[in-house]
């Protein structure tokens, strides 16, 4: 078969290769190969359909804080609803993505790339060659490697469920199992969360996060901490999981979301000089790997940044810079803002409130409760706090714990005033909206 040749392939097309090619596509010649769903994880089975379902939640929740301030009545979830809902989004996303990246000019390929040799990838017998190839291959559902594992779902089918499963349990207590655990909870299944030690959402401090797992625990969600699942067999009403230490549980249904390994595999990587790790797909400052031409973007990648999708996404747009010689400086990442949408949300940027305690001499750490202030008060919500980290010498913010109801918002204000370095006065010289979110941030950074 003839080889087909490009100036760069991209090996998968979620947030990271598409932020790349949409870069590189009016300079080159661009084939982006896909094996699965157009747009990746993001938009199909991750962020977007995740924040659909809790959109519609978060407002039962809200309901719940207005009970007895002026709203009757309990708004019930329909789950089936709900879930068309998410799918009306959701199954246009697939076509139209293809279908932009060909209005673009890119050549699309449907199929699994592996590698012939460095610089040439097969997507079943078709070979094609690049100067360039990215690889931006994701990450997928790890599942415990334990007898029955197979019985065990994994975010994207709970994504995807017909109907709300009476019982359910979530192995892990990292983004994915709260973040889930919380939608079906307040959609009105009864919750298990199993966590093998006594750490809920490790980034985060642990002040904020025992508050996560009482808010949740006060909505029914049955917390089992320090047990594994050793055993899943099925049962005649769901599955039963047999825990370590001898106990079991029977629910309808259980969801593994124990972290997600890179995709590496099935691509001839080490055959061809690329070495992986079990973080993923190892890079230099560049995000290249061993083989210069060969760059690797997103969750992928062995990092130290959260795996996220404006991550991928801005390393997408560094690597095709690359590639274009319009940049030449090894990556330099801005702070990442990281949030699990939890009712409320819990979210953290920059300098951590950890390393700033054990800087005394170089950060002040100022914890805010929030539930009093007029914003927090009028939407009732009552655990509402954040922590500030800033600079003694510079008065600069550079760190922020967020815990609130719309804590995303929050914590995007935040965010551009520690990216920005921005001192506390130009707040004062800023006119926000009255009353906002907005309009609190001079009393948090003053
Ligand atoms: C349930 C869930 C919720 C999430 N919520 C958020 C959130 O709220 N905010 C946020 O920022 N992030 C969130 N994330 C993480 C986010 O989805 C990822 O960080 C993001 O999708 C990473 O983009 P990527 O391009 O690196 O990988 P992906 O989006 O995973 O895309 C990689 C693509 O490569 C394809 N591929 C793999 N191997 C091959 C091959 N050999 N040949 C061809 N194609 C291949 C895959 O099929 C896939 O489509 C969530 C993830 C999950 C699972
Ligand atoms: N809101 C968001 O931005 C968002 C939401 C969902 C997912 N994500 C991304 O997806 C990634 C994966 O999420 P995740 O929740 O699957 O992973 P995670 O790394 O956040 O959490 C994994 C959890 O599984 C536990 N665990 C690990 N090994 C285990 C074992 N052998 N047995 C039992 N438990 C075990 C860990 O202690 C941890 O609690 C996140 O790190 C994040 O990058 C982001």
């Amino acid at each position: 078969m003839a080889d087909k040749q490009f100036d760069t392939i991209i090996i998968g097309g979620g947030p990271g290769g598409l932020a790349a090619t949409s870069s590189l596509a009016a300079h080159q010649r661009v084939l982006v190969v896909e094996k699965d769903l157009w747009g990746g994880t993001c938009p199909n089975r991750g962020c977007d359909p995740k924040k659909m379902l809790y959109g519609v939640v978060e407002s039962r929740v809200q309901d719940q804080r207005y009970a007895k301030h002026g709203l009757q009545g309990a708004a019930q979830i329909d789950w089936p609803a709900l879930m068309a809902f998410k799918r009306r989004y959701t199954d246009s996303v697939p076509a139209g993505t293809e279908k932009g990246l060909q209005s673009s000019g890119v050549t699309t390929v449907h199929g699994a790339a592996q590698f012939q040799d460095a610089h040439t990838i097969t997507v079943g017998a078709v070979h094609y060659t690049a100067a360039n190839i990215i690889l931006a291959t994701g990450a997928h559902a790890a599942k415990p490697d334990i007898p029955g594992a197979e019985l065990l779902g994994t975010s994207t089918d709970f994504l995807d469920m017909d109907t709300l499963p009476q019982t359910m349990a979530f192995i892990g207590g990292g983004y994915v199992a709260v973040e889930l655990a919380n939608i079906a909870a307040n959609a009105g299944a009864t919750v298990h969360l199993i966590q093998h030690n006594q750490h809920l959402l490790r980034a985060f401090p642990e002040a904020y996060t025992q508050r996560l797992a009482q808010i949740m625990a006060d909505r029914g969600i049955i917390f089992h901490w320090d047990t594994s699942v050793a055993q899943v067999s099925t049962a005649p009403a769901g599955i039963t999981l047999h825990f370590t230490d001898g106990q079991s549980l029977t629910v309808t249904k259980a969801f593994s979301a124990m972290g997600r390994p890179a995709n590496t595999t099935d691509m001839n990587l080490a055959e061809i000089g690329v070495e992986t790790t079990k973080g993923g797909i190892v890079v230099n400052d560049h995000l290249q790997t061993a083989q210069s031409h060969i760059w690797a973007i997103g969750d992928a990648v062995a990092k130290k940044q959260p795996k996220l999708t404006p991550v991928a996404s801005f390393e997408g747009r560094y690597v095709a810079g690359n590639i274009l010689q319009t940049t030449t400086a090894p990556i330099q990442y801005p702070v990442v803002p990281h949030v699990v949408f939890a009712s409320p949300e819990l979210g953290q940027v920059g300098v951590t409130v950890a390393a700033a305690k054990q800087a005394p001499d170089r950060y002040t750490v100022e914890e805010q409760d929030l539930s009093h202030w007029y914003t927090y008060n009028r939407i009732q919500d009552k655990t509402a706090r954040v922590t500030t980290v800033t600079d003694k010498t510079t008065k600069r913010l550079v760190g922020a714990v967020v815990l609130a109801v719309a804590g995303e918002e929050l914590l995007n204000y935040l965010s551009i005033l520690i990216h920005q370095q921005a001192p506390a006065s130009v707040l004062q010289q800023w006119i926000p909206v009255y009353p906002s979110v907005a309009s609190d941030l001079s009393y948090m950074y003053h």
